[in-house]
């Protein structure tokens, strides 16, 4: 089993602080969903864990089994294992789709993966991706719609099979049945050896792969956490009964979220 521990995160970005005091380990074998109005901090703690430089670690600390991430850089970061799949995913002109993806994957092994192997593995998964294959011979995300990006992210995921994946908003952009082929992918990346957050706004991505615990992220802080009925109750009444709550973190004791109880109600309050 292989964790992810971040303690105590703060992230700035231009000084402004926009995370204060995250706590969060995750296992292998464990979905996590992070839910939380817009604007809150749910992207920025998934770019500070990947090393995107804009966004400043000024306190806390993130692990991988042991190891100190924080000391990473992006790329070292990823052959350890983290993936992040992005809200927006970036366009390359210039660079083949395919090219970039045996790139990847070769800079994740110690010896380069052979031509025929690699298409082997690229059609496979784009035709379980049920992605139109010109787009692995197109430049990287330029022109591709929404949800072809968000479907190209997902090819990435499978090919690197990393041990942790974080999906920013992986269900924007897709149709019905682009939703059902994704989610069925993260389905079959589920194991022993595969830990995943996924960001999202909607109850039904969590549906097609339920998770195994639910935070709320408010204000740069998981302010709670609990299970699928804690996404049932944002669904029903967004996000005003969670402000209501109150949170004033003075303390570290303070700064754990409550956990709720089946029913939505504080079983261990601040
Ligand atoms: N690159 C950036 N430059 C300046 N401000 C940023 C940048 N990235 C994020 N922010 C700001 O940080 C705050 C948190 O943004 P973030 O994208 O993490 O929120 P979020 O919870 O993921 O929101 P959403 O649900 O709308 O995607 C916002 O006020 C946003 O404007």
């Amino acid at each position: 089993m292989s964790t992810l521990k971040i303690e105590n995160l703060h992230v700035s970005i231009d000084d402004r602080e926009i995370l204060k005091g995250i706590d969060l380990t995750i296992n292998t074998g464990e979905i996590h969903a992070l839910m939380g109005p817009n604007g809150n901090g749910k992207s920025t703690l998934l770019s500070a864990i990947m090393g995107n430089p804009k966004y400043q670690v000024t306190k806390g600390s993130i692990y991988l089994d042991g190891q100190n991430v924080l000391e990473m850089t992006v790329d070292e970061r990823s052959k350890a294992g983290i993936f992040l799949g992005m809200q927006y995913p970036q366009e390359i002109p210039g660079v083949v789709t395919s090219d970039f993806l045996r790139a990847a994957l070769n800079a994740h092994q110690e010896k380069p993966v052979s031509l025929f192997k690699f298409i082997k593995e690229l059609d496979k998964n784009i035709a379980d991706l049920k992605m139109d294959e010109n787009l692995a011979h197109r430049y990287l995300n330029e022109g591709f719609s929404g949800g072809e990006k968000k479907r190209n992210e997902i090819l990435q995921m499978k090919l690197l099979k990393p041990k942790f994946a974080l999906l920013d908003e992986i269900d924007s952009g897709l149709d019905v049945d682009a939703l059902k082929i994704v989610s069925e992918a993260i389905n079959d990346m589920k194991s022993e050896s595969f830990g995943c957050v996924m960001v999202s706004h909607y109850e039904r991505l969590f549906e097609l792969v339920p998770p195994t615990h639910v935070h709320i992220l408010v204000d740069g802080k998981i302010v709670l956490s609990g299970g699928q009925e804690l996404i049932d109750r944002i669904d029903k009444e967004g996000y005003r009964w969670v402000k209501e709550l109150g949170f004033e973190f003075e303390t570290e004791e303070e700064r754990q979220p409550i956990v709720l109880g089946s029913c939505g109600n504080k079983v261990k309050a601040k």
